[in-house]
């Protein structure tokens, strides 16, 4: 798991160290550092290309290839001989970094050209660099207004053209937006005049610039970057929102950052071995019960292949790997082909009539609430994928989220039924939040928007902060929100996050909100039910971590796909 920082916390972490490198005298020692582990990032990049190691965040594109590269050293003076390297410097501190990057690299060897895009720069890391022979060209927006501005521009783009390795290193944390370069061609991704596609291997200093780091906002004008080096801490707008198109894999240089002491509402990504950890080993002495039940009342007679994709999905965990992660039983309330169609698919699954959850019968055999009686083993429910409109599949859907204590993960049709009143739940001691009756929502930005406007709720705007408007919709109804996006954001009530964001854009599909409500069901179904043999309940920030957990699980297994 990784604390994912806001610009404001890293500079916070940064300070006592920095004042401590002025005081011995070496005020740049930090940025030196992180410098160093950029330099190595791209010298791996230039020998090793395309076998980088392994990313500490793989990127959308790694993902869907599912590769795992070998591991292997910075590479030597001699294997850079003859490498272009082109620095894109900015005004501040990340110019800096890349500066004194671009000076380590020349020192093993490589060819090395700074080009200040902005009319100031780091005076001692520019120093060094021009002392390591790195070649400087100025090509501000003021100077390119004068006379030169043309000439200068055909130099720029000459270099680039011929670049094995264009570092972005214009803007960091402390971007106000736009990319201060002349001649940056937004829409293309390249420089203009030219236009043509550059061949290069982009490197992002610490982030693409122009990137918010608070909330991962990205207009068109940031550039997309093939590998982002980050220094010292995963900072939130790298994995949020649209960063997640533009960072390309992340690699963490550590350069001894102290957590700040408070920790609890930093959002927290969970990582592939995290989500591995969660899915349970079944145990001697285990039956189907013990393993977790998991409830769903999913498709309709004209969406059925929602049930089918729900319930796969769900019965999958665990067909493998040992059976970790597996659910013990599944009970599905069909409706004509709905039903027939999973039993078809898993004649292991128990059907039951979905009329019976909104009309009870009631006969000798029946549960205390008069549904059919292997319901009362149920340990999670999923009620939405694929239910449509019509009152026959939302009433029963209904019962279920008003009828049992949960969890109960509300999606796709049944997001547009559900209202905070169905989930009053009460709170034991105060702040300890307990299961009573919990409900994980899992809107997609679109139902998230329809969700907030219908129940007059004020959120920000999943598109400019996902993180932000999945704690403001937690905190205002009281469920687990599970904001699904290119990253995945888990929000609790008390506004402890955790972000997915181990899924491949291939995942852009209809069909997959389906499972990974079946997987976010046998998730929660085999956890709720080993807590409830200890005779306790998930938190709702546990079940957000869980759900967290079973999306980077459910982006990992359908990546590929
Ligand atoms: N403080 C340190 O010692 C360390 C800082 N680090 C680096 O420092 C970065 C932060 O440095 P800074 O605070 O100097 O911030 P930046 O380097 O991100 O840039 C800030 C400067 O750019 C200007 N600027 C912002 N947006 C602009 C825009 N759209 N157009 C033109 N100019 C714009 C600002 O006015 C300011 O002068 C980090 O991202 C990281 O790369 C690392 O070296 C680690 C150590």
């Amino acid at each position: 798991m990784h604390l994912l920082y806001s610009p404001d916390a890293v500079r916070a972490a940064e300070a006592p160290m920095l004042a401590a490198c002025e005081a011995a005298g070496n005020p740049d020692q930090l940025m030196r550092q992180a410098a160093y582990g950029l330099a190595v990032h791209i010298a791996r990049a230039v020998t090793n290309r395309p076998a980088l190691p392994e990313p500490t965040v793989a990127g959308p594109e790694t993902l869907a290839a599912l590769t795992k590269p070998a591991p292997s050293m910075p590479g030597t003076g001699s294997q850079l001989r003859g490498a272009l390297i082109v620095g894109l410097i900015g005004p501040g501190n990340n110019g800096g970094d890349g500066l004194y990057a671009l000076a380590e690299l020349s020192g093993r060897g490589a060819r090395c050209v700074a080009v200040m895009v902005a009319d100031r720069w780091h005076e001692r890391a520019a120093a060094a660099a021009a002392a390591a022979g790195v070649e400087v060209v100025k090509h501000h927006k003021r100077e390119a207004a004068q006379g030169s501005g043309a000439t200068k521009h055909n130099e720029v783009l000459q270099h680039l053209a011929c670049a094995d390795v264009i570092v972005d290193a214009v803007l960091g944390i402390g971007a106000k937006g736009g990319m201060p370069i002349p001649g940056w061609d937004a829409d293309a991704q390249t420089w203009a005049v030219h236009g043509e596609t550059l061949d290069a291997l982009v490197v992002a200093a610490d982030c693409p610039s122009g990137l918010n780091t608070q909330t991962g906002n990205a207009d068109e004008m940031v550039p997309l970057a093939d590998i982002t080096v980050t220094f010292g801490a995963l900072k939130r707008g790298l994995v949020a929102g649209a960063a997640r198109e533009k960072t390309g894999d992340i690699y963490l240089v550590e350069i001894g950052l102290q957590a700040p002491q408070d920790t609890h509402l930093m959002p927290r990504l969970i990582t592939p071995a995290d989500a591995e950890s969660e899915l349970l080993a079944p145990r001697p002495g285990d039956h189907k019960y013990s393993r977790g039940v998991l409830g769903m009342v999913a498709g309709s007679p004209a969406y059925p292949g929602a049930a089918v994709l729900c319930s796969t999905a769900a019965a999958a965990i665990g067909a493998h790997d040992a059976g970790r992660g597996g659910i013990g039983m599944l009970v599905t309330a069909g409706r004509g082909a709905a039903g027939q169609a999973v039993v078809q698919t898993l004649p292991e699954v128990v059907n039951i009539d979905r009329a019976e959850l909104a009309s009870p019968a009631g006969s000798a055999e029946s549960a205390s609430n008069g549904w059919p009686a292997v319901t009362s083993k149920v340990n999670a429910w999923v009620v939405g994928p694929g239910l449509g409109e019509e009152p026959e599949d939302l009433e029963p859907a209904l019962a279920v989220m008003r009828g049992t204590q949960g969890p109960v993960i509300v999606d796709a049709s049944a997001l547009a039924v559900w209202e905070p009143s169905i989930a009053a739940r009460t709170d034991t001691d105060a702040g300890a939040e307990v299961s009573t009756k919990v409900h994980v929502l899992t809107p997609h930005a679109g139902e998230f928007l329809a969700l907030v406007q219908r129940l007059g709720i004020d959120a920000a705007d999943p598109a400019e902060d996902p993180v932000s408007a999945a704690r403001d919709l937690a905190a205002a109804v009281g469920a687990v929100v599970l904001l699904k996006g290119s990253a995945t954001v888990v929000a609790a009530p008390s506004g402890v996050t955790f972000l997915a964001a181990s899924a491949a854009a291939t995942l852009a599909r209809a069909g997959s909100g389906d499972k990974l409500a079946g997987v976010l069901g046998a998730m929660l179904a085999t956890h709720a039910a080993r807590a409830s043999a200890r005779g306790e309940e998930l938190s709702l920030e546990r079940i957000a971590q869980l759900c967290a957990a079973a999306a980077v699980v459910h982006g990992l297994k359908y990546s590929a796909a």
